[in-house]
């Protein structure tokens, strides 16, 4: 059942977007990649982390929709998922210093909602990064960057995503750059 907040009428609109395994790969159909986005493109570890040291007052999560839902077939196909399976999906705006930076949309197949990974469903405005990194056992896997279609200018151009494995189970973060956070 889809929690109160996906009542909201302003949630993020995640364009949709082409990934490539490598920045550089995706460099070959967009130069911008190698632009002043290209820093956050490839941070490791925390990306919660990096934005909270980027803000000089304050970082904060707003959920804008968060419940079960179908992934699209792309993101079905890379979680290895059955078509139509319904998931966990949470999306996000992360905000450094109360201007929305990031736009940011987790599937999280049903498999991992078991055992301890109920709490993912319970998250609130917590980041999803705090709970993931402070357990061992969720593991990153390579980061893919994405070229946003068909936006305009103030919407995300450009992309990250991961999947966190946690033994034969995986979920998928991926992460759109607003121009706000590194046009400043
Ligand atoms: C995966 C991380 O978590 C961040 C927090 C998110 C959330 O709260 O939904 C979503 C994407 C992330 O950037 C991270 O910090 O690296």
């Amino acid at each position: 059942m889809p929690s109160k907040d996906s009542d909201h009428r302003n949630g993020p609109i995640i364009p949709p977007t082409r990934w490539y395994r490598s920045l550089a790969a995706a460099g070959l159909h967009n130069p911008a990649v190698h632009g002043p986005a290209r820093h956050w493109l490839q941070v490791e570890g925390s990306f919660t982390r990096a934005l909270q040291q980027q803000c000089r007052y304050r970082f904060h999560v707003e959920v804008c929709n968060e419940g079960f839902a179908v992934p699209t077939l792309e993101e079905a196909r890379r979680l290895g998922l059955a078509p139509r399976q319904r998931a966990w999906i949470r999306e996000v705006r992360l905000c450094g210093d109360s201007q929305p930076w990031v736009l940011a949309r987790t599937v999280i197949p049903l498999a991992c909602l078991e055992g301890k990974g109920r709490r993912l469903r319970n998250l609130g405005n917590k980041p999803l990064g705090a709970y993931l990194f402070s357990r061992p056992e969720w593991l990153r896997g390579p980061l893919e960057t994405g070229l946003c279609q068909n936006t305009d200018d103030q919407q995300p151009q450009l992309a990250r995503r991961s999947l966190f494995h946690r033994g034969n189970e995986a979920l998928m973060v991926g992460e759109y750059l607003l121009p706000t956070l590194y046009q400043r």
